[in-house]
């Protein structure tokens, strides 16, 4: 790390302390200022005393009492005073940052966000946030304290015998060399720890995600397996930091040893020739040996201040990726206007259109092509292909959290890069495969599809989604804590849970992405209930995984290979006896060999 890039690095981290950076130094300074005197003052009762012992001079134990009494003070009063000023601001700049780069996590592009592994967004709030307080509380404060006691020093060592602070600054300069050496070293190792820690917390919270799977599949010495192998790479790069840690301070201790060595003898030789008093040596003794101390504390400070810049960098990478724009996206390469012009605007425009829609999670390897696809207000529409056919992309799309890289999106007639992104969801109802729920209760679950609703609003909400009944039967009723997750829950439960939460938005579009087929007959009766409820006077677009569940949808496309391949009703697609055809008779048998077994 060059002089340069360390400054540039110090200042970021300082920028983070912005709204708070007077007092913090205040105290900062304070603290570390009073300590640093204290040791210094020290120097002087020990060379008051030591004149007293050799002249019987009774003036030199009252200047000692009278310096004892003053650090008792500052100690007492002032340092005190500074540390709480300081560690007060660390706190709130803490709490800052952390809220900050919350913030910033949660509005993260979609495409942004599914990138990182939520262990390891985790572990920079955590981990690298933590390191991040340890600069401000402890290597900073090191850094400053060490180095006022060492200017501190030399310049009475300097008052004292000039000789002694030439050999003071030598010292100084063969200590920082060796240290920045270690350092460096340090950010290395810093960098790859913190990145082992992320690991580590990405497979505990992949572990415990999935513990359920882990015990039915007999996989704790696999998982497990996975977060011990993090856990001991943790431990081998701490353990390789602790040795260069201890060859550091072996180091700083050969160069404290002979520079006190030096000091002593030098000092006698000088006592001796009667050309210095005791009382002058003493103090020289004891300066030296705080100005040794500092560089061994220096040196600690600077390497393990490489671990919060290593924390920070971090962080600053997320805060330096792209959040979600507030506008809808519009699609990444030019010409989509073109396809717009050739449009015939419709009497009753669509409610939702894709046209000529190419998109691709990755260059060069489209997932949908040349896409049409329009659903018209009122109706309902239902996608249904094999499985990784592009059928839930277009819903992203749709959701505006990914832009389609050609093409354009319609939105009731307007082109959705018209709209703002919280409009469009205004809009939509999205009710996924799997249903979210938080942590809380069901009445909060429930209320988060309009976050002013009442509690009759609530109730009639469950009741329209056929959920009120089993949740009468919960516990504390409405008040029942879901778990995380909703782990307290049914899936069917979870369910009707989530089509509470879409009746409630009252969107006049809705997004399904039916999961009907994982529920035992009961609960998939009860969930398609509440989904028919949900569709009632609502346009909606379904993906449909059971096609016994959409046979009267008034549209029925079949997608494949990111291509719409066939559309039309049911008996239209049944009698082309095309792609739809053969997916139903597939269907079809597999229910019957069930229902026959
Ligand atoms: N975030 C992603 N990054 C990269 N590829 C992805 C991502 N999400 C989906 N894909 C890929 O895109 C393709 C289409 O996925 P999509 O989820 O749209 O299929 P689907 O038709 O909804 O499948 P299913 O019926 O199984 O839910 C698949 O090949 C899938 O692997």
């Amino acid at each position: 790390m060059t002089f340069k890039q360390g400054f540039y690095e110090f200042k970021q981290l300082m920028s983070l302390m912005k709204p708070h950076r007077k007092w913090y130094f205040t105290g900062l300074v304070g603290n570390s200022l009073t300590n640093a005197s204290i040791t210094i003052l020290l120097s002087f009762v020990v060379h008051y005393l030591l004149n007293f012992a050799v002249n019987g001079d009774v003036q030199e134990l009252y200047r000692a009492v009278y310096l004892v009494s003053g650090t008792f003070l500052a100690l007492s009063l002032i340092s005190p005073l500074c540390s709480y000023m300081y560690k007060r601001c660390v706190k709130l700049a803490i709490a800052d940052v952390r809220m900050k780069l919350f913030g910033h996590m949660i509005k993260l592009s979609y495409e942004k966000a599914e990138k990182h592994h939520s262990g390891n967004l985790v572990s920079r709030m955590t981990n690298d946030v933590q390191t991040l307080e340890q600069a401000y509380t402890i290597h900073i404060r090191s850094i400053i304290l060490e180095t006022s006691l060492f200017l501190g020093s030399l310049v009475i060592l300097m008052v004292l015998d000039w000789r002694f602070g030439i050999m003071a600054v030598v010292l100084g300069l063969a200590s920082a060399w060796i240290n920045a050496h270690f350092a460096k070293k340090m950010r290395h190792m810093s960098e790859e720890l913190q990145g082992r820690m992320s690991r580590f917390t990405e497979r505990l919270s992949d572990l415990l995600s999935g513990l359920q799977m882990v015990k039915l599949f007999g996989l704790r010495t696999k998982v497990g397996g996975l977060c011990n192998n993090a856990s001991e790479d943790i431990k081998r790069i701490s353990i390789r930091q602790g040795r260069h840690m201890g060859l550091q301070d072996m180091c700083n201790f050969v160069i404290e040893f002979i520079t006190l060595g030096g000091v002593l003898v030098a000092g006698l030789i000088l006592v001796a020739q009667k050309q210095m008093e005791l009382g002058v040596l003493g103090q020289i003794v004891q300066l030296q040996t705080g100005i040794s101390t500092v560089f061994l504390e220096l040196g600690a400070a600077v390497s393990l201040l490489q671990n919060s810049l290593a924390g920070l960098a971090r962080i600053r990478e997320i805060l330096s990726e792209s959040k979600e724009e507030e506008q809808f996206p519009a699609a990444k390469q030019k010409g989509s206007q073109a396809v717009d012009s050739d449009h015939t605007i419709e009497q009753v425009p669509a409610a939702l259109e894709l046209r000529d829609v190419t998109f691709g999670y990755q260059p060069d390897r489209p997932t949908l092509r040349r896409l049409n696809l329009v659903v018209p207000e009122g109706q309902v529409t239902a996608i249904v292909g094999p499985s990784g056919g592009g059928k839930s992309t277009v819903m992203k799309l749709l959701l505006g959290f990914y832009p389609p890289d050609e093409g354009v999106l319609r939105i009731r007639g307007r082109m959705a890069e018209e709209f703002r992104l919280d409009e469009v969801r205004d809009l939509m109802a999205y009710v996924p495969q799997e249903a979210t729920l938080f942590h809380g209760t069901v009445a909060d679950n429930i209320r988060f599809g309009s976050p002013d609703a009442t509690d009759d609003e609530i109730k009639a909400a469950a009741k329209t989604a056929y959920a009120s009944g089993f949740i009468a039967e919960l516990p504390e009723g409405y008040d029942t804590i879901v778990g995380e997750r909703g782990a307290n829950l049914s899936g069917g439960q979870r369910q009707r849970i989530a089509i509470a939460r879409a009746l409630l938005k009252n969107a006049p579009i809705l997004l399904l992405d039916e999961a009907t087929s994982a529920l035992d007959a009961e609960s998939e009766y009860e969930v398609q209930q509440g989904l028919n409820e949900l569709m009632k006077d609502r346009t909606t677009l379904v993906i449909a995984h059971r096609l016994s569940t959409i046979e009267r949808a008034d549209t029925i496309c079949v997608l494949a290979d990111g291509e719409l391949k066939e559309q039309g009703t049911h008996e239209q697609l049944l009698a082309e006896g095309g792609h739809y055809a053969e997916l139903y008779e597939l269907q079809f048998r597999k229910h019957f060999e069930e229902q026959t077994a």
